[in-house]
């Protein structure tokens, strides 16, 4: 089995992924906070952790891996979205949360096994707050549940710094009721026309930090393998969950791995909402930009590295998904087809694209590793090479093939010559026959090949071909005319 390696900012080292139960890997990621559509730096977040999502299923099995992701859908930005908009709450979550999918999709992501919302996770965590009271790690002031960071020896492990360069470095909000400024809030109360729930303390709200503990217990158990998010979240958010959950679970640790993506940056700076320097994926979408030229360009960056988003990489994005789509050849790798080449054993991803994945999610590397096996009118080493795509969520249904060809983006492949596609859909349709030991089907193949004036050079790791000056692509059958 491949031996996944990835970087732990917990320990800040690489280590070797070892799951808890390698019959039920267990991966948690902060999702979206939903009162605006998503911008590309959350695009980003989730396109890596769905490529590390889309590895984990290929080296355990997909049953074998539990994806979660929460949304949150209580929020004092949600609430001052509705204020200044006039909206209902319930309409702006579930409309945003529903952007947030089909954004997502349109990016080639899977939605994770489970998407839970907080808001219906509140009674959990009223029954965590009040288990961190009855423990002494947390206490009640003034209507306001807070965690007392102070009863928790190993805060701020994870971001490795001490108490005093956090509170120095953060922006620490002080409060009257608060023992000691670090303190986070778990519950506080909602005057009347703010969301709120009936509570040991009153009509209120939780803080913004509880929900993950609650969830990511709820789905995935006390102690999990790997815990996502964006290098922003590190701190305070996720210190401030391992503290709410390692309290709760009588010392159980969180997660074993914990993973941060880099953040994709505007002129240096963090793109956010905030900051108000961003782009959405839909304005991308809706401008024709197709979703897999977008995935391409966040790939196109080791994870762990800021990047930015220049309209150069969109360009040669462009051209480079353009090329190997166009060889692959969109007629002929049917998802009928498709099904005989895994059935044939062929439909396997490249072993270094694999490798290079498995250390520490090295997308550089794979892709040029791409580069390096793209072979048009290979038979083989293209379906390798189109499941390698698949791996990293470039290709994922056939429809998405034909829309991206279909989606304005013209062709550049050189030297390609009118009905080469086809000669290479024959070439594919042949490696299948002889993939079924259907010998008979593909001698027939080649010889209406050579008939069309095309030399089929057989190797050990498929088939070749070149075109002859008699070449004439009107001679050619269908795949069809085999059936
Ligand atoms: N510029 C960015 N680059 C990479 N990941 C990001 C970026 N901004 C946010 N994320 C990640 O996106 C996910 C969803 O975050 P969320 O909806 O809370 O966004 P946000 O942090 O509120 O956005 P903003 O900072 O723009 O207000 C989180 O995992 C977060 O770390
Ligand atoms: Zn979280």
């Amino acid at each position: 089995m491949t031996q996944i390696r990835l970087t732990n900012s917990a320990t800040r080292s690489k280590e070797d992924f070892v799951p808890l139960d390698p019959e039920r890997v267990r991966m948690y990621v902060c999702g979206p906070t939903v009162y605006d559509r998503a911008h590309m730096g959350n695009a980003r977040s989730a396109v890596v952790f769905d490529t590390l999502y889309r590895l984990l299923r290929q080296v355990y099995g997909a049953k074998h891996v539990t994806y979660v992701r929460n949304i949150t859908d209580v929020d004092d930005k949600i609430n001052a979205r509705a204020a200044e908009s006039g909206r209902s709450i319930s309409d702006i979550t579930a409309e945003t949360s529903g952007w947030y999918f089909d954004d997502m999709g349109a990016l080639g992501c899977l939605t994770p096994d489970e998407n839970p919302r907080a808001t219906a996770h509140i009674g959990g965590m009223i029954e965590m707050i009040s288990d961190l009271i009855a423990k002494g790690h947390a206490y009640e002031a003034e209507g306001h549940v807070l965690f007392s960071v102070s009863s928790y020896e190993a805060y701020g492990a994870l971001s490795g710094r001490s108490v005093d360069d956090m509170i120095a470095g953060a922006r620490v909000e002080v409060a009257p009721y608060k023992r000691d400024p670090m303190d986070f809030v778990l519950w506080k109360p909602s005057e009347a026309g703010l969301p709120g729930w009936e509570s040991p303390w009153g009509v209120g709200r939780p803080g913004w930090h509880i929900e993950c503990s609650v969830m990511s217990e709820a789905f995935l158990g006390e102690t999990f393998d790997i815990h996502g998010g964006g290098g922003d979240l590190q701190f305070p958010h996720h210190e401030n969950e391992i503290a709410q959950s390692v309290c709760a679970h009588g010392g159980a640790p969180m997660a074993r791995y914990w993973l941060h993506n880099e953040m994709l940056q505007v002129e240096g700076r963090k793109m956010s909402k905030s900051l108000g320097n961003f782009f959405t994926v839909r304005d991308k979408l809706d401008s024709g930009l197709p979703g897999e030229v977008m995935r391409f360009v966040l790939l196109s960056a080791h994870y762990r590295k800021p990047m930015d988003w220049t309209e150069q990489k969109v360009k040669e994005a462009t051209a480079v998904l353009d090329r190997w789509f166009f060889a692959l050849n969109v007629a002929s790798f049917s998802e009928s087809m498709k099904q005989v080449l895994i059935n044939g054993g062929v439909w396997q991803p490249d072993e270094k694209v694999v490798d290079c994945l498995a250390d520490d999610l090295n997308l550089p590397g794979a892709i040029a590793r791409l580069h390096e096996i793209f072979r048009p009118g290979q038979a083989v080493q293209m379906a390798s090479f189109a499941a390698s795509l698949e791996l990293i969520g470039l290709i994922n249904d056939w429809d998405t093939f034909h829309h991206f060809l279909r989606g304005g983006v013209s062709h550049t492949g050189e030297g390609d010559r009118p009905g080469e596609v086809l000669v290479q859909e024959l070439l594919l349709y042949r490696e299948d026959a002889k993939a079924q030991r259907n010998y008979d089907l593909a001698d027939r193949i080649r010889d209406s090949l050579i008939n069309a004036g095309v030399v089929v050079k057989d190797s050990r790791g498929g088939s070749g071909y070149e075109l002859t000056r008699d070449f004439d692509s009107s001679k050619l059958p269908g795949p069809d005319n085999f059936d």
